[in-house]
């Protein structure tokens, strides 16, 4: 096998097209990434736990430009519409005009809301995404789906706002607790169970590799999750079709996290769960078979991720929860089952009564 522990990726939008970038040390190439710089001033957006570790190395390269930076308190329960009014704040503070750049350094909570805090200021402005968990590379830096939650649900308030570039350093996995690696790794292999089917069984053959965060190994999943998914939103960009795929295990995962109030599952945990309860849903409609949801079950668990809905969640909640979620219509559930390995599919008018069944047999 090569070596390779860089790599660049395209998502090609036209105008909008960007470069992902992955590597070590890409936070302190500054001549690589200033040049997506096109105005004078700079808001960085990251929380108190990324900012201390790395927000130095990056206002290194900001000499010369006028820049604050916007903190947030860490975790998911953060995301909120509060805290974009707050950091639109800081951007009037810092009379950023229309050529400013907002920058997100953290995990996909920053980027998120990073993203649509740059959508919302002057009806839109420039953002770097400097993604630094496992997720934030792998997904949610990449694609342009911006937003925060509401009380109400997931991701319920947002806009579609690309980029001007991804900087995924792969340095800064070093101080990613473990947890967190982990969570990462479920949006990998949703990817590749959605639509890859030999990635699906690279992923097998590199669970120990991935495990041991071997660098290597690391960079080619990586780069294998974002090219995938820069095709996906270079076809359809704002979710008309296709795009939809990469919800695999979403809306049963969203609401589970949103039923847990964000301590009980993180996103990457909730989705591993999710996709589990998809694939049994898809099995009890005569989609996939219990062959393959086994084969997604145990390289969750090679992977040590949760495969089971945790103890305390009620199943009339969470379908309630799930009734909010955003590519429903006209009243019914779409849900995106599966196929098995390497084949999801979108499914609109789901029963409820199947949904309840398989959701009271995973809290039993
Ligand atoms: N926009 C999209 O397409 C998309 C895709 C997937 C997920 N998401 C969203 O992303 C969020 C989840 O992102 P996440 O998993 O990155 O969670 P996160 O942003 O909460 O980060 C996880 C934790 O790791 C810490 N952290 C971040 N980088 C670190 C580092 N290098 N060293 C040490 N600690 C570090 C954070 O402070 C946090 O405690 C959810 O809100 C989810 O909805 C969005
Ligand atoms: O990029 C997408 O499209 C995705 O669905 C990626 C998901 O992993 C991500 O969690 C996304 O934020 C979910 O979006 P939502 O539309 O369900 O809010
Ligand atoms: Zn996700």
């Amino acid at each position: 096998m090569s070596t390779v522990t860089s790599e660049t990726i395209d998502v090609t939008l036209g105008e909008r097209s960007y470069p992902v970038w992955i590597g070590r040390g890409l936070l302190d190439d500054h001549i690589r990434w200033r040049g997506a710089l096109r105005g004078r001033h700079v808001l960085v957006i990251s929380n108190h736990t990324v900012a201390p570790l790395y927000l130095e190395r990056l206002s290194r390269g900001l000499d010369g430009l006028k820049w604050s930076s916007f903190l947030l308190d860490d975790g998911e329960a953060h995301k909120t519409f509060a805290n974009v009014g707050l950091a639109l704040d800081a951007l009037a503070t810092l009379g950023a005009t229309r050529d400013a750049c907002v920058i997100a350094l953290g995990g996909g909570v920053v980027g998120d809301l990073a993203g649509f805090t740059a959508a919302c200021w002057m009806r839109g402005i420039d953002f770097i995404q400097m993604p630094t968990t496992l997720l934030s590379m792998v997904d949610s830096s990449v694609g342009g789906k911006t937003g925060v939650n509401l009380p109400a649900g997931k991701n319920l308030v947002g806009a579609f706002h690309q980029p001007r570039a991804v900087i995924a350093d792969i340095g800064t996995l070093d101080s990613l607790p473990e947890r967190e690696y982990r969570a990462g790794l479920a949006e990998v292999i949703k990817g590749a169970a959605i639509g890859d089917a030999p990635f699906f069984a690279w992923l097998e053959a590199h669970a120990d590799a991935l495990r041991r965060r071997d660098e290597t190994t690391l960079v080619q999943a990586i780069a294998t999750k974002v090219r995938y998914k820069a095709g996906v939103v270079a076809r359809d960009e704002t979710e008309q079709g296709e795009r939809a795929l990469l919800n695999l295990g979403h809306t049963f995962g969203h609401a589970l996290e949103t039923a847990g109030h964000y301590t009980t599952l993180l996103h990457g945990e909730g989705v591993a769960v999710g996709m589990l309860l998809a694939a049994r849903l898809s099995e009890r409609l005569g989609m996939s078979t219990p062959a393959d949801t086994t084969r997604l079950e145990q390289l969750l668990q090679s992977v040590n991720l949760p495969t089971r809905v945790p103890s305390g969640f009620d199943p009339d909640q969470l379908l309630a929860l799930m009734r909010l979620d955003k590519k429903n219509t006209a009243g019914t559930l779409r849900l995106i089952l599966w196929r098995g390995i390497g084949h999801a599919e979108i499914v609109s008018g789901v029963n409820e009564n199947d949904v309840l069944a398989v959701l009271r047999d995973a809290t039993k």
